[in-house]
């Protein structure tokens, strides 16, 4: 190949990755500052640099146990709506797929419970929890677009996945009994079924009206707000 046509073959290349950029990629962009305060919050950070405080990472545990069977409704009411309205293409399977997994995850909270003596039963949900699963309950509405829905499910998993896989990152010295917590959500399976969702909202927000943009943009933004919020909570200690 001539260079001149190597050039040209890579800004064409270029040209199509920069076509496959969404418009959650754009909004990450623009509201890049609270993305990194949800993805990079000082309690993350610090199970990757191994200073953790083991009182953050028990109050954490407890209440994300708590938070976690409140979002089981919040992704059965995205099935439900996946099923009724993505038509033949996978959207369903993709969802039930994350269904199944929490499944798994309420059964792996049940036993760091017991390895960290922390007694869920006696967990009180605090008002970052609570306001954030009030929020997500408000979205289960039929009112809610389909593409609103969807990129607030995204931005909730994604938060986890980009926090914990920083934690497995090269150069980190996560104490190896957190690596379990970081290995659920920062596991590749995970990275790709967060992918295979943003490309699900990013396909609805394709055909979305201005409205719907707009919506969506907002509640990406608050839940990124509330991801912050309830890593805040972790600081208090029990
Ligand atoms: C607060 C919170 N956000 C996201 C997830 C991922 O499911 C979780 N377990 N907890």
């Amino acid at each position: 190949m001539t260079l001149k046509i190597l050039v040209r073959s890579e800004k064409k290349k270029k040209q199509l990755q920069m076509e496959k950029r969404g418009v959650i990629d754009t909004w990450i962009d623009k509201h890049r500052s609270i993305y990194t305060a949800a993805t990079r919050h000082a309690f993350v950070v610090s199970i990757r640099d191994g200073s953790v405080d083991l009182s953050s990472f028990r109050t954490w545990l407890g209440q994300d146990y708590l938070f976690v069977r409140g979002f089981v409704p919040f992704v059965a009411s995205v099935l439900i709506r996946a099923g009724k309205e993505s038509g033949e293409s996978s959207d369903m399977e993709v969802v039930l797929g994350g269904m199944a997994s929490l499944n798994g995850e309420i059964e792996w909270f049940k036993t760091e419970a017991s390895k960290w003596d922390v007694d869920f039963s006696t967990v009180v949900p605090q008002k970052a929890n609570q306001e954030y699963l009030r929020f997500l309950e408000a979205l289960m509405s039929n009112e809610v677009k389909y593409s609103v829905m969807m990129t607030a499910f995204w931005a909730t998993e994604a938060v986890y996945q980009e926090s914990f896989a920083h934690c497995l990152e090269d150069g980190n010295k996560t104490p190896v009994e957190l690596t379990g917590a970081c290995h659920r959500w920062g596991n590749d399976g995970f990275k790709q079924y967060c992918s295979s969702v943003k490309s699900i909202a990013e396909r609805c927000l394709e055909n979305a009206s201005g409205e719907a943009l707009a919506e969506a943009e907002d509640v990406l933004v608050r839940v990124l707000e509330y991801e912050v919020a309830f890593w805040e909570m972790s600081r208090g200690g029990d």
